[in-house]
């Protein structure tokens, strides 16, 4: 997250931090949601079948042992890519991948499921939305230590298709920010966060691509898969694994 700040610990419970093992040691790769007990939501370009990977939940500081991590190996035919996603071409859209859990998340102060939104919920124009996640500070940049966080207004599929990403920007993904503040690698998978009506925290994102020329390239919003245009597979694919 770029321009972002540490966000209060554990106030965004239900993110994950992906990691994959090289050499016996294992590495943040990208954020992801937890969306049930035993499953996790991320991007489709964030799984390659070849890698081995688990989750960490309920983490802050990853300098630091907190006491309210959470890690859970995964197992490589626990690993649900959309059908539709191609690796080859980000702006088609599909970017989004289910994860089974080889056990189930102990829920508590620091570990949360997140709300989805409704199929086909559309957010206005400027709905003020956080994203958050472990990515790189600055284009090219470190990781941070603390879970980082920052205000990304909706630029609703008019805007975001028209002035800015042009065609790359599907109606199937949500835009935000596009000033100083933006999403960077690592943050992918990672979700958008949006106020709902009653008070609480929806997610309708799923962290997917920022420009190629820079992670807070103005008028080159951060996209995000729009979480409520995959209800209907996500629901699917839970309910048959
Ligand atoms: C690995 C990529 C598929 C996704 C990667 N995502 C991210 O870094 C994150 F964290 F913002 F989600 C990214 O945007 N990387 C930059 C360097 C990139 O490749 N951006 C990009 C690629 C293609 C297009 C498009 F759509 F025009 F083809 C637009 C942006």
């Amino acid at each position: 997250v770029v321009n972002g700040e540490d966000a209060v610990p554990y106030s965004w419970p239900w993110q994950v931090s992906l990691q994959y093992e090289s050499n016996g040691a294992f590495y943040h790769t990208c954020g992801g949601t937890l969306i049930a007990e035993d499953w996790v939501m991320t991007a489709g370009h964030c799984i390659s079948s070849s890698r081995t990977y688990r989750v960490v939940l309920g983490e802050y500081d990853r300098s630091v042992e907190e006491g309210s991590e959470q890690v859970i190996p995964i197992n490589s035919d626990d690993l649900f890519v959309h059908p539709k996603w191609n690796s080859n071409c980000v702006s088609c859209g599909n970017d989004i991948a289910l994860i089974k859990l080889s056990q189930s998340a102990q829920l508590g102060d620091a570990i949360q499921v997140a709300y989805l939104p409704a199929a086909g919920d559309i957010l206005p124009n400027k709905e003020p939305c956080y994203i958050t996640g472990s990515g790189r500070l600055y284009t090219n940049g470190p990781l941070p230590n603390k879970l980082q966080q920052a205000l990304l207004p909706v630029v609703d599929y008019a805007h975001c298709s028209s002035q800015w990403w042009g065609s790359s920007v599907k109606e199937t993904m949500v835009c935000a920010g596009g000033d100083i503040h933006s999403g960077c690698n690592g943050d992918s998978g990672g979700p958008l966060n949006c106020p709902a009506t009653d008070g609480t925290w929806e997610v309708h994102g799923v962290t997917s691509f920022v420009s190629s020329l820079g992670c807070n390239t103005l008028k080159k919003p951060t996209v995000f898969t729009r979480v409520s245009a995959f209800i209907d597979w996500i629901e699917e694919t839970i309910a048959s694994h």
